[in-house]
């Protein structure tokens, strides 16, 4: 299978990483104009950084978004009408309802189609299937260490650097609010909405906890299929204490399934 990678950040080096020697080839990674010479004097011609999907060869199997909202908006459209299938962990972006109907009409047009990882959660199978029934409510917590925040709209609320004690709540609205103000912290929440009850019934509360080294989440989730809560205590990679290596874990677990004949 050849995949092109999209982004080269945290997640996108652990899945380098974890195909090195696979059946997996990464035909080429896209990243911004600006990272080109670097990334190139860094790697030589191991791998073959693009700035353009189109500039990626022949024959990809899947683009894999692992670079964030901006890069889905960038690059999703014109990946999906040019006919390819398009994997992502940028969840959170499609809470811009524009963003979605065009990736829709686009992956319609082209015929591929676009798959979303599961990313730092789990769970999502159980509100997938609950919703076929009434899900009465869907709340999702979402708490790091305070270095998880850095460079979030936290940071106008809490002095990060100084917090101490009890963890601190600095968000609570609908997750499509959450996953558009925080498109780097809350795609676990545009994950869940989607899984469930829909970006703005998903009830969100984000918190920066100075008590803990890992990334908490929790679903709470009610319905007539019963109820259930569920927990994970992620650890960040160690190239991003914002992302859950989870999240890149997924990335992987997805590809696997794009090529295997059994779906699960
Ligand atoms: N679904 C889920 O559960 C999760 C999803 N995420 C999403 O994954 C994203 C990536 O996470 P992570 O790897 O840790 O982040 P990093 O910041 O470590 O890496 C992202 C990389 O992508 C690059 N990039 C940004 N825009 C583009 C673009 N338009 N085209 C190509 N490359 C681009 C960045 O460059 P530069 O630094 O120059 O901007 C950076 O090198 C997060 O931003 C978040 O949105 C994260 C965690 C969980
Ligand atoms: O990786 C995580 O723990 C969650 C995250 O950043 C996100 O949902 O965007």
């Amino acid at each position: 299978m050849k995949i092109a990678l999209i982004g080269f950040g945290a997640m996108a080096q652990y899945v380098v990483d974890q195909l090195a020697g696979s059946q997996t080839d990464i035909a080429a990674v896209i990243v911004p104009e600006n990272q080109i010479v670097p990334r190139r004097g860094e790697f030589g011609t191991q791998f073959n950084f693009v700035t353009e999907a189109a500039d990626a060869g022949e024959g990809i199997d899947l683009f894999v978004d692992c670079a964030g909202h901006g890069a889905l908006l960038q690059h999703g459209v014109k990946i999906l009408r040019a006919g390819h299938d398009l994997l992502t962990v940028s969840i959170g972006a499609l809470a811009d309802a524009a963003l979605l109907q065009e990736l829709d009409r686009a992956a319609e047009e082209g015929g591929g189609s676009i798959r979303l990882v599961s990313g730092a959660i789990g769970a999502l199978d159980a509100l997938r299937a609950g919703r076929i029934g009434t899900l009465q409510a869907v709340r999702y917590i979402g708490r790091k260490p305070p270095q998880g925040w850095v460079g979030s709209p936290a940071e106008a609320v809490l002095d990060l650097g100084a917090l101490t004690g009890a963890a601190q709540v600095h968000f609570r609205g609908s997750a499509r609010e959450a996953a558009l103000q925080y498109p780097k912290n809350a795609n676990v929440a545009a994950a869940v909405a989607l899984a469930g009850i829909g970006f703005d019934d998903t009830q969100v509360e984000l918190l920066a906890d100075p008590g803990i080294s890992r990334n908490i989440h929790e679903i709470e989730a009610e319905g007539d299929f019963g109820s259930f809560r569920f927990s994970i205590e992620g650890n960040p990679l160690p190239l991003n204490p914002r992302t859950s290596s989870l999240a890149a874990m997924s990335v992987i677990a997805s590809i696997n399934q794009y090529a295997e004949r059994m779906k699960f």
